[in-house]
């Protein structure tokens, strides 16, 4: 009998850490036309001409540092997940990974799905919150790539599960080891977003960044907002793990360029907090599913030592879900949702 497909995408990481991969996969993930929203020439001549050469050979120190024996930790944690969840379902199912940008593809892993010949294909983009950068993104790869087929199956898109109760569940419970009522604040931080990609995805065009707490509750207006998504994930963490709204910020991390990202950005966060004596700092990141250059890195290293310089004593991150068996029930939960 034919079997179900899953296809798991996580958004990429370079082959290697050397500059000539990282300055290859920047390339890939920065000319996508949703990723720099801006017209493509211009495009071009900032990525190909100033982000690549410069940018490239920084990141790639970066990806030295949390480089592995087991390569890059996005990679492998999603390796992972995929192993685990196709020992947990089975032979009625067939689950692949794909890559948004750079290896294993996308394009690879539906040719597997394909050459299976599957009845249908459950596309499960990695990202708790939508962003037309991230989800949108990998809809679309999908949807050209299935748009060639002769004999195209039953395909459904995931759209967001940033209000899963188990992801909650898995987040709060790594939290817990850390005993969170003994840290000074807590701090959600996001991967950021250019705000203009906050309005694209208002289709009322009357909501989005129209006030200043537009994002602070999730209705049928902004329900593919990813700043509103994003708070709504933070609230139901801070309930989940019973803080008090004065104990909790919510932030956003990783702005590229010059343009305004949706705010408070967490360098700026925690600058305040430093400057306020906080001492001890629990950091939550529930825009990833793995761990990966930006929690080990931006949020360990970067973040911590500017906190320390700040007189801060402790930021503790909380790990991401990665091959939690628990997570990996929520994965079969959203497969078969
Ligand atoms: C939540 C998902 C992500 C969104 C939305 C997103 C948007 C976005 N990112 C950049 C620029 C960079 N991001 C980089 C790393 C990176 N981004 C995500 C996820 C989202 N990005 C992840 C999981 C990672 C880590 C990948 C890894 O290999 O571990 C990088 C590369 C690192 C660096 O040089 O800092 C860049 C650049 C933009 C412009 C953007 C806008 C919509
Ligand atoms: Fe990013
Ligand atoms: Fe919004």
């Amino acid at each position: 009998m034919s079997k179900q497909g899953v296809l798991l995408v996580n958004l990429g990481t370079p082959d290697s850490p050397s500059v000539k991969d990282v300055r290859r996969y920047l390339d890939e993930f920065l000319m996508d036309e949703r990723v720099i929203d801006i017209p493509q020439l211009n495009r071009t001549l900032l990525v190909k001409g100033i982000i690549v050469p410069f940018r490239g050979p920084k990141s790639a120190k970066i990806y030295k540092k949390v480089w592995s024996e087991k390569g890059s930790p996005l990679l492998y944690y999603t390796k992972l997940m995929t192993d685990l969840l196709q020992a947990q379902l089975g032979e009625e199912y067939q689950v692949e990974m794909g890559m948004r940008y750079q290896n294993p593809s996308i394009q690879s892993a539906l040719d597997k799905l394909k050459a299976a010949d599957v009845k249908s294909i459950r596309v499960i983009p990695l990202f708790p919150q939508y962003a037309s950068a991230s989800t949108g993104s990998v809809h679309q790869k999908v949807m050209e790539i299935v748009s060639k087929w002769q004999a195209i199956p039953d395909i459904s898109f995931l759209n967001s599960f940033h209000d899963e109760p188990g992801m909650i569940d898995v987040f709060a419970a790594n939290a817990l080891k850390y005993k969170p009522e003994t840290f000074d604040h807590i701090l959600f931080s996001f991967h950021g977003l250019p705000q203009r990609q906050l309005i694209k995805t208002d289709n009322s065009k009357s909501h989005c960044l129209q006030s200043a707490d537009c994002c602070s509750a999730l209705t049928d207006v902004n329900k593919f907002c990813y700043s509103a998504q994003c708070h709504h994930t933070a609230r139901l963490l801070a309930a989940k793990l019973n803080i008090p709204k004065e104990k909790y910020t919510i932030s956003f991390q990783s702005r590229l360029g010059k343009n305004p990202w949706v705010k408070p950005y967490t360098t700026e966060v925690i600058d305040e907090l430093g400057k306020a004596g906080t001492k001890s700092l629990l950091v939550f990141s529930p825009a990833f599913v793995a761990d990966c250059l930006e929690t080990l890195y931006e949020i360990t290293e970067e973040y911590g030592l500017e906190f320390k310089a700040l007189g801060g004593e402790r930021l503790q991150l909380v790990e991401s879900l990665n091959d939690n068996p628990a997570w990996i029930n929520v994965l079969e939960k959203l497969v078969k949702q």
